[in-house]
């Protein structure tokens, strides 16, 4: 398991991660979300020793995260930096040595993941005829060229159409099936919150959000609820206590002071007709970080 605790970093005397602590667990996919600016990227160079915190460690299975544990971390970075002119094959053939492994054995293995990734016939074109997607696959291959006990992505689907997308979620599917923890930057929050299994949101320098993404949906869920009723639902305006937030002809959106008057209601609204719907709303996570990431 990788662990943070309380990662500070800043630049020319501006403090830009102020205590970040979370962890990423084995066999999960991690989202890492915080608006431009928020301090992902230096998070994940921190991750891979890229970068040295100014307090704070990260650990690596109990243990401070030393060059060679970080050696068989994963990472694709921000700037992506492979050689454009270079064909996959070659790129992740020369990676792979980079890591000790021998000739044929390289070969063998980035002709496979190349396979994998379905790049099997594009694989001895220049790096920059391929497609952006492709290209993105490619980075993704230079990461999990030597088998990388952790993955750290950053922002992996930027610019991905939805199909790809679905082969890059599948790609680290599979990687965190294999009891890989995996972190990864996006600004796509609907996509976020469709992949991931935990989620961390960044502001301010600090950890502001944690944990599963229904937690988070659950635990800030307030006492709003939506109905559809048999007539029109203007008669809501009238109740006590009640905050109506929108009423359009048979539909109504409102707040209840708690959420344990529910039951309550519920039986008022059936007193007066037919109720077709009557459901709570659960904030969706682009919600939630709009009010946690201010
Ligand atoms: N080497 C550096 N020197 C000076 N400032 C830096 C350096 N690296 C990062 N910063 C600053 O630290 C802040 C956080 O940057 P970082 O790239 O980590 O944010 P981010 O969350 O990844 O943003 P984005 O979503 O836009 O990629 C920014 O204000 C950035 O300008």
């Amino acid at each position: 398991m990788l662990e943070l605790d309380g990662i500070s970093r800043s630049f020319d005397g501006r403090r830009v991660l102020d205590g970040i602590s979370f962890s990423v667990e084995p066999g999960r996919l991690t989202g890492f979300v915080g608006s431009n600016g928020a301090g992902k990227t230096t998070t994940m160079r921190i991750i891979l020793g890229v970068l040295a915190p100014d307090s704070g460690a990260v650990r690596w299975k109990g243990q401070t995260a030393d060059r060679e544990a970080r050696r068989h971390f994963g990472y694709m970075p921000e700037e992506r930096g492979l050689y454009p002119k270079m064909n996959p094959l070659d790129q992740l053939v020369f990676l792979a040595r980079l890591h000790g492994v021998g000739a044929a054995e390289a070969r063998r293995k980035a002709a496979e993941l190349l396979e994998q990734l379905g790049l099997g016939e594009r694989m001895k074109d220049k790096l920059e005829s391929l497609s952006l997607g492709n290209q993105q696959r490619v980075q993704v291959a230079a990461a999990l060229i030597h088998d990388p006990v952790l993955l750290v992505l950053d922002e992996p689907f930027s610019g991905l159409d939805p199909i790809t997308v679905d082969t890059m979620t599948a790609i680290l599917r599979t990687s965190a099936a294999g009891g890989v923890p995996v972190l990864f930057s996006s600004h796509q929050l609907d996509l976020v919150e469709r992949i991931c299994d935990d989620l961390v949101i960044v502001a301010g320098g600090g950890v502001v959000a944690r944990g599963t993404v229904s937690e988070l949906r659950h635990e800030r869920a307030g006492a709003r609820f939506r109905l559809v009723l048999g007539e029109d639902a203007g008669w809501l305006r009238d109740v006590p206590g009640l905050e109506v937030l929108d009423v359009d002809g048979r539909q109504a959106l409102v707040e209840l002071p708690d959420v344990s008057h529910d039951q309550q209601l519920l039986a008022t609204a059936m007193q007066r007709g037919a109720v077709h719907e009557f459901s709570r709303v659960i904030p969706a996570l682009a919600d939630i970080y709009r009010e946690v990431a201010k």
